[in-house]
């Protein structure tokens, strides 16, 4: 079998004297989208700062093809979007530099894009239906067609490994439905997919595994072996099993 894409080994995170994160394990292989699934303060958001590398791991490390989150980040290999709240709307940037910020790893100092990489965002903003508003200002956007942006900078950037911390928040239902299509898109050329969603029956449509998240990783496999009410219920009331 290849090796994962996102390796996740023993994580645990600590901020002071909170332990977030306790010897978390998660191993994804490339070509798959999986679901995170635990309550507020759970860790997930936890989980996907120590994949990027943005928070220290107390315990384990975390390996993204083979690499370091530091290195697979310099080398465009990973992609995070975070929770809306984590991101200042008001800042003057527009759609397509936000998308573009996807290449600017791959560029030199002066971050001046080439043909190629002008046809990959193009591509980019092409794919989440975001052509007729490149030059918007990004805070002027909906909830959805946000997200949308953030997802073409993560496909002009051609990250292997997508990290989605609660994409369907505020989000209508047209951008649910083509934030899925696309995920499962780039899945199906290789990418490996790791989505936070508090609303199951949207995540459950997109997705080939399951982890469900009690400051650990509980349980990890398919969706069907995963998410039963039972492992819901005990992951969600605090009585889970060993
Ligand atoms: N910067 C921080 N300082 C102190 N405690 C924090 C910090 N960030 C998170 N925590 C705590 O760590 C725990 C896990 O938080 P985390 O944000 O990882 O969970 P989450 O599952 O993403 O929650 P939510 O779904 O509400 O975003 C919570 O108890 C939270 O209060």
């Amino acid at each position: 079998m290849n090796h994962p894409a996102l390796d996740i080994r023993d994580v645990s995170v600590s901020y002071g004297s909170v332990r977030a994160l306790n010897h978390a394990s998660l191993q994804l292989y490339p070509g798959v989208v999986c679901g995170l699934v635990g309550m507020n303060g759970s860790g997930k958001s936890s989980l996907f700062k120590a994949t990027m590398g943005v928070v220290p791991c107390e315990t384990g490390e975390v390996r993204i093809a083979g690499m370091t989150p530091e290195k697979a980040r310099s080398a465009g290999l990973v992609s995070y979007v975070p929770q809306s709240e984590e991101i200042d709307w008001g800042f003057p940037i527009s759609v397509r530099e936000v998308v573009a910020m996807g290449l600017y790893g791959k560029l030199g100092i002066t971050r001046k894009l080439n043909r190629r990489h002008e046809r990959h965002v193009e591509h980019a903003l092409e794919q989440v239906a975001l052509t007729d508003y490149t030059h918007r200002q990004i805070g002027e956007l909906s909830g959805g067609q946000r997200k949308r942006a953030f997802v073409a900078r993560a496909i002009a950037q051609q990250a292997r490994v997508l990290l989605l911390d609660e994409p369907f928040a505020g989000v209508d239902y047209a951008s649910e439905q083509m934030l899925g299509q696309v995920l499962r898109e780039l899945a199906s050329h290789g990418a490996t997919v790791l989505v936070s969603s508090h609303d199951l029956p949207s995540l459950t449509q997109m997705i080939d595994e399951a982890a469900l998240m009690r400051r650990t990783i509980l349980m990890h496999g398919t969706p069907e072996h995963v998410l039963t009410s039972e492992n819901i219920m005990q992951a969600f009331s605090g009585q889970t099993k060993a």
